[in-house]
């Protein structure tokens, strides 16, 4: 959401480009409503499917991450992070607020051809340590179970990057 209104202050994407969610409806109904955009898309061929996997391939997603290594809405220890079927899911019980979110699932993350990652502040700086370390005896965090078919690309300021 963040990005679509600020993108379309800074950069002139045509109002019909972007999708929002309707937020007007239940958790549930908007993340079912955002699922059947997608197809509309898909069928009308402005959305590519990918080969690999048969979900729907974004040609760039942008994400950010939360100092826990949420990634989308998808928190870590949540059910969420292993959803294989849907495109687009809800939650209403989201540890960060807003409690009631709707999210792109993993397997529509993942079939993307390439991913930009943006983490900014001293706060998520030893999520991106923990991230990129070869520390992996713990439960993989959200954020390194980002690999889109492409590349993945993180942007990191000074404070993100200082324990690196
Ligand atoms: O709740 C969320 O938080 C993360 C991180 O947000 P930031 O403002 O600290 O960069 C965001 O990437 C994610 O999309 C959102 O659901």
């Amino acid at each position: 959401m963040w990005i679509s209104i600020e993108c379309t202050k800074q950069i002139p994407i045509p109002a019909g480009h972007v999708y929002a969610i309707n937020d007007a409806l239940s958790a549930e109904a908007a993340a079912d409503d955002y699922e059947t955009c997608l197809r509309h898309l898909v069928k009308s061929k402005i959305l590519d499917i990918s080969k690999e996997s048969g979900f729907p391939k974004f040609d760039v997603m942008l994400l950010g991450m939360g100092p826990d290594g949420h990634v989308a809405s998808l928190f870590p220890g949540h059910p969420l992070v292993h959803e294989k079927e849907k495109w687009v899911t809800f939650i209403k019980d989201s540890p960060k607020p807003p409690p009631n979110r709707i999210t792109f699932t993993f397997p529509v993350i993942n079939s993307s051809a390439n991913i930009a990652l943006a983490v900014v502040g001293a706060g998520k700086a030893d999520v991106v340590h923990k991230s990129l370390g070869d520390d992996k005896s713990s439960d993989l965090l959200p954020v390194q179970m980002v690999s889109p078919e492409g590349e993945l690309v993180w942007f990191l300021d000074k404070d993100a990057a200082s324990k690196l």
